[in-house]
């Protein structure tokens, strides 16, 4: 299986290559040649299997020679030990015909850990073998950054450099971030918003001095292996509500596109997905973009769901790519006009994402009213984005069942559940004194001089 680049001219990867390099050359995506198709007997033996085994049979086409069948099953294993819940991934019946993904039960408590386990088991796997060492630099809005530290804290060959909104991710998030004691990850705060971080993070990568010199590795959803793990859980989902002989639908609470992009790939690869549903919060560009053909930024405005605060939605270049064609050339277009405020989606490819795509967006007021509203008639209690989602998905029922994604535990957010419900929501016992651990984090500029000098000096020393 190879890799090649949304933007056309970045040299063709294997799996492996691709896992370790992160952006493409030319600043586009890795993405595979082809996407592997499953037989309607194939989705079917996965019913009643593990996470685990699903997880192998579903990404072991893309892998290609970079791991032996049982390297691959002991990383998986290994990955998912330490989840909080045997399904790893368990369904919740919120109505007739709705349903909720819990991908909340990971070591960080959101649904980050089922990739970041796995690439961090697959990565460390991939430097033994080479001996290298590498520096991951990542972008966050407040979830990616804790998986990856919880993935990579204390390992002898690679750094982890962290970039965060300063001000902008919730309490529980930054602790997160910033209590671990291992001297090899670092917490940034930027003076920005999320979309700064993501931008400095392409500029070292598009900085080929620097790229080469640290060795820089990407750990955000730029890396195909993120993506690719989560396109497990759709599978796991949809089996249990009785796919392939009945299609299911997914409503995903949307920022940076990773995830509903996962989605996009399982129906790809067969599995019968009625209707793919991107929700927004009040950044809502992906929702206004399919209604209007107008993917322009407007600001990133600060909200109750902070992870979903994103303007330049990573991913959507994926989805663009195929949109065009797979025409590299025109995507690079696009993403350069995209630099200056923004571009119209050609009305081919608008189509295209219409079919493929429909999409809600919730604001603050409902965002509260529909934690308060699913908590009375069910008893679950929603974190903000995943209220993002069972709203948008209410409005998207159909004969198919719902499922929606709760991407998030809600003691991550405890501010906006106790607004909405009266009542903060207690962490798990783990992490019970995440409250009293020593915070450690250095405040940045939004100046990529400014955040190479810190990298650069701290793998110095
Ligand atoms: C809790 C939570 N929900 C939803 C999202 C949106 O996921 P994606 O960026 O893959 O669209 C994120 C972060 O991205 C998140 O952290
Ligand atoms: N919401 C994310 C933003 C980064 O997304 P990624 O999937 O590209 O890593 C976060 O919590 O950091």
């Amino acid at each position: 299986m190879n890799y090649i680049s949304t933007r056309g001219a970045a040299p063709v990867l294997s799996f492996g290559e691709a896992m370790m390099t992160g952006l493409a050359r030319d600043g586009g995506l890795y993405v595979p040649e082809a996407v592997p198709v499953m037989g309607k007997d194939e989705i079917a033996a996965l019913a009643g299997q593990s996470y685990e085994e699903i997880a192998f049979r579903v990404m072991r086409p893309y892998l290609g020679g970079t791991f032996t069948d049982d390297e691959f099953r002991g990383l998986i294993a290994k990955a998912y030990a330490g989840f909080g819940h045997a399904a790893r991934a368990p369904l919740v019946q919120l109505g007739p015909n709705h349903f909720l993904l819990e991908l909340f039960h990971g070591p960080t408590l959101a649904f980050k850990d089922f990739a970041m386990q796995l690439i961090g088991q697959m990565m460390q796997a991939a430097l033994v073998k080479s001996g290298e060492r590498i520096t991951i630099v990542g972008a966050t809005s407040g979830d990616t950054g804790s998986a990856a530290m919880e993935a990579f804290r204390g390992l002898a060959n690679v750094d982890v450099f962290i970039l965060f909104p300063h001000g902008r991710v919730s309490e529980v998030q930054r602790r997160q971030m910033t209590t671990p004691s291992e001297a090899n990850v670092h917490a940034l705060a930027v003076d920005g918003d999320f979309d700064d971080c993501q931008a400095r993070v392409k500029d070292m990568f598009n900085d080929f001095a620097f790229r080469d010199g640290v060795r820089l590795a990407g750990v955000n959803s730029i890396n195909w292996a993120r993506v690719l793990a989560q396109v497990v859980y759709y599978f796991s989902a949809a089996v249990s509500l009785g796919a392939p002989h009945r299609a299911v639908s997914f409503t995903v609470p949307t920022g940076n596109f990773g995830d509903i992009f996962a989605g996009y790939i399982a129906r790809r690869m067969g599995l019968p997905i009625e209707k793919l549903v991107i929700a927004t919060n009040q950044n809502d560009i992906l929702d206004r973009a399919m209604k209007s053909g107008a993917y322009r930024t407007d600001g990133v405005r600060p909200s109750i769901s902070p992870s979903m605060d994103i303007q330049v939605s990573s991913n959507f270049e994926r989805a663009l790519f195929d949109a065009y064609g797979r025409d590299g050339a025109a995507v690079a277009q696009l993403m350069a006009e995209l630099k200056a405020g923004g571009f119209a989606i050609s009305q081919g490819a608008l189509e295209m994402l219409r079919a493929t795509f429909a999409s809600g967006r919730c604001s603050e007021e409902e965002t509260v009213a529909t934690i308060r509203a699913t908590h009375a008639a069910t008893g679950e209690v929603l974190c903000p984005h995943s209220a993002v989602g069972v709203k948008v998905a209410e409005e998207n029922l159909g004969v198919a069942p719902m499922v929606t994604l709760a991407t998030a535990h809600p003691a991550k957010f405890p501010d906006a559940v106790e607004g909405a419900m009266g009542t903060r929501p207690a962490l798990p016992a783990r992490m019970a004194d995440l409250f009293d651990r020593p915070e450690r984090m250095t405040r940045v500029a939004n100046d990529l001089a400014a955040l190479q000098a810190i990298v650069r000096e701290r793998i110095a020393r």
